[in-house]
């Protein structure tokens, strides 16, 4: 066990249970956790600032969870960056640090119990990604069962991946809360993600066309009860914006990510995905189609 000023590094499971008990001898209350793949940014500092409102021992745990990607994906090269992540967590206060191997957190490889990520998980990110969601619910119960938090904080960014996380967490009466948090954007609109790094200078700017076509999408929905006539007009934004290889757009209710009513009045999640060079990149925003 490192301890680095006031931030904890544990790698392993049974330091982690020690930190998280000496935590809870010393000063009570309540358990957060925050679940990244490190290479840190604000997007996941605001969880943890938020983390720390709520509670008083917070966990943070940085894994890059090889479940969750698919073989030709980018886990090989998907940043990793430890020292830097724990200086930046001290900066928002004192956390447990979750750094553990991927043998220490799945001993003897693949665990033969798994899980399915049900309706919600078969489209959008599901449909691209097949067997991403049932790899993330598997981290994400592994190291729920390992912090056994009050609260567990993950970003609106993957809004996808916190509908189905909630929706576990409700289908087999888990005990704890699980909170969202807003989307943090540069200055210019780019939501901030990891994946960013791997963006050239000219993919940086092509990648803009996401959070602009959300705009566009907000403004037209404003004016219409149309929720198709949202999506098409986002399509078509991005259908034609240079570098940018569409995946998808979507309009959907936030809880069960089903269409939401056409020709109504009515709140939903627009959530894109596409490729700017080799970076897939996701967005979303909540829209109110209708007057
Ligand atoms: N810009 C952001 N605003 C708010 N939360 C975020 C943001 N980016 C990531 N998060 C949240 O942080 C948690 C960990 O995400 P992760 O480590 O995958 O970061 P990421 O930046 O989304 O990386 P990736 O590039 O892999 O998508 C998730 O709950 C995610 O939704
Ligand atoms: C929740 C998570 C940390 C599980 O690996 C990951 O999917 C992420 O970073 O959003
Ligand atoms: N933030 C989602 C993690 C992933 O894309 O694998």
């Amino acid at each position: 066990m490192k301890t680095n000023e006031e931030t904890k590094v544990v790698h392993t499971r049974a330091d982690l249970r020690a930190a998280i008990n000496e935590s809870q001898t010393r000063k009570g209350g309540k358990v957060a956790l925050v679940m990244t793949m490190g290479a840190l940014h604000e997007g996941h500092l605001d969880l943890v600032r938020r983390a720390h409102e709520l509670a008083d021992t917070v966990v943070v745990s940085i894994f890059v969870n090889p479940l969750q990607f698919a073989p030709g994906e980018d886990f090989d090269a998907y940043p990793r960056t430890l020292d830097a992540d724990v200086e930046k967590l001290q900066t928002v206060g004192s956390q447990i640090v979750f750094a553990p191997s991927a043998e220490d957190v799945f001993p003897g490889g693949a665990p033969a119990i798994t899980f399915n990520p049900g309706p919600v998980g078969q489209i959008l990110e599901g449909k691209t990604r097949p067997t991403h969601f049932a790899g993330v619910l598997q981290i994400v119960n592994k190291v729920m069962n390992l912090v056994q938090p009050d609260y567990a904080l993950f970003g609106q960014k993957d809004a996808q991946q916190l509908a189905i996380i909630k929706q576990m967490v409700r289908d087999l009466d888990m005990q704890l809360e699980v909170v969202a948090v807003p989307i943090r954007r540069e200055t210019d609109g780019l939501a901030m993600s990891s994946r960013n790094q791997y963006l050239s200078e000219t993919e940086r700017e092509q990648a803009l066309a996401l959070s602009r076509a959300l705009e566009t999408g907000r403004e037209v929905a404003a004016r219409t009860a149309s929720a198709a006539a949202v999506v098409d007009r986002v399509e078509s934004e991005l259908s034609q914006a240079p570098g940018v290889k569409l995946d998808y757009v979507a309009l959907i209710d936030p809880l069960n990510f089903t269409p939401i009513p056409e020709g109504q009045r009515a709140t939903g999640v627009l959530a894109v995905a596409a490729w700017v060079g080799k970076t897939r990149l996701i967005d979303n925003t909540l829209v109110v189609v209708g007057k």
